[in-house]
């Protein structure tokens, strides 16, 4: 059984529907991340599971108990706001030590405690500091241990990494997965960058519209995206169109007939059917598909090229070094049949 589940949850705002019928499963011990658009109703979601808005239906079951009667502060977890919610009168080490002064934990307990969870997170020196003298990153930190110290079976974490650069983005990003993996609380954080979804954790859950659309591994939103909604969020994936055949296949004029998809797409005959297909997966040699180039972007190690096949459609892929052909050039294109992905 899963640590936290939520079922059919609903929010509304005014008329509107922040949270649409939406189901979630946060594994024992897990990192998963919620990944969305502005707006697709990520945070109302964390504030919803912290018990700071009432939904309109649905449950919230963590280890199995509903939480609806709960207060926030009773709830067993912990939220962490994206601006942190240090306290600026207190040092480190008292805003750290907070939740368990308030939990009436002895001071002996308490000054250990403190110090072992600034270790954690390495600011040890910086215990006597206020937060206003501290870098984003630090903040960011003392918030962590202050929510951890209270050793919540569930961290809920708004935009952890928003305020920070790019570098320190990614340093900080494997530092939360690290400390994830050695307090064995399971995180469910919100994010909209999707590199860092798939980078960070277990399991990703995709938001649109205050419903999640598909929840699982980042490898299998990756290989198997079920929509194009998530195939397209996730990162340069190419949408065919087709038809789907009376014998199982599927009919896509732009494409040569070695090149169609291998999978059953399971639509009625006459159908569209959309497949997906990552530009990675596309491959360049002597016999395929023809094309032309017509931009090429350096991503670090890799090109992305931009291609016009010889049926007219455009598709994105990858040339794995980083000086790839120009535009102007013609290359070949090919691909595993089974690189095609049919979507919902
Ligand atoms: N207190 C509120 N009153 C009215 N509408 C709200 C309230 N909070 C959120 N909403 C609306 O609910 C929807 C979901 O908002 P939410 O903040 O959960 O989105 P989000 O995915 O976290 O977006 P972002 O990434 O931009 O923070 C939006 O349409 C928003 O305008």
């Amino acid at each position: 059984m899963s640590l936290l589940q939520v079922e059919g949850l609903t929010v509304r705002f005014g008329g509107a529907a922040a949270l649409d019928a939406l189901d979630l499963e946060v594994p024992e011990g897990a990192f998963v991340a919620l990944l969305g658009g502005s707006g697709s109703g990520k945070s109302t979601l964390l504030r919803t599971i912290a018990g700071f808005v009432a939904p309109a239906a649905g449950r919230i079951l963590l280890g199995g108990v509903d939480l609806a009667p709960l207060p926030p502060e009773r709830r067993p977890l912990h939220m962490m706001f994206q601006s942190y919610a240090l306290f600026p009168h207190m040092s480190v080490a008292d805003n750290v030590g907070y939740g368990l002064r308030r939990a009436g934990a002895a001071t002996a307990e308490r000054i250990r405690r403190v110090g072992a969870a600034l270790e954690m997170v390495g600011l040890e020196a910086f215990a006597r500091r206020r937060p206003a003298a501290l870098s984003g990153g630090q903040q960011q930190r003392v918030a962590l241990a202050r929510a951890l110290i209270l050793r919540p079976r569930l961290l809920l974490l708004d935009e952890p990494l928003g305020a920070l650069d790019a570098a320190l983005r990614e340093r900080t990003g494997a530092e939360l997965r690290a400390l994830q993996r050695a307090t064995g609380s399971a995180f469910l954080m919100v994010t909209h960058d999707q590199a860092e979804a798939l980078a960070l954790a277990d399991r990703v859950a995709v938001l649109e519209q205050g419903r999640v659309i598909q929840q699982g591994t980042p490898r299998e939103l990756w290989d198997r995206p079920a929509t194009r909604f998530v195939a397209g969020f996730l990162g340069a994936a190419n949408i065919i169109e087709g038809v789907a055949l009376a014998d199982g296949g599927v009919d896509c004029p732009a494409l040569p007939a070695t090149l169609r998809p291998a999978v059953p797409h399971g639509k009625p005959p006459g159908s569209p059917v959309a497949l997906a297909l990552r530009a990675e997966r596309i491959g360049f040699g002597d016999e395929g598909l023809p094309a032309v180039v017509t931009e090429a972007t350096y991503r670090g190690g890799a090109s992305l090229l931009t291609l016009r096949t010889s049926g007219g459609a455009v598709l994105r892929a990858l040339w794995p070094e980083a000086s790839g052909p120009a535009p102007e050039h013609a290359v070949t294109l090919s691909w595993e049949p089974s690189a095609l992905v049919p979507l919902a």
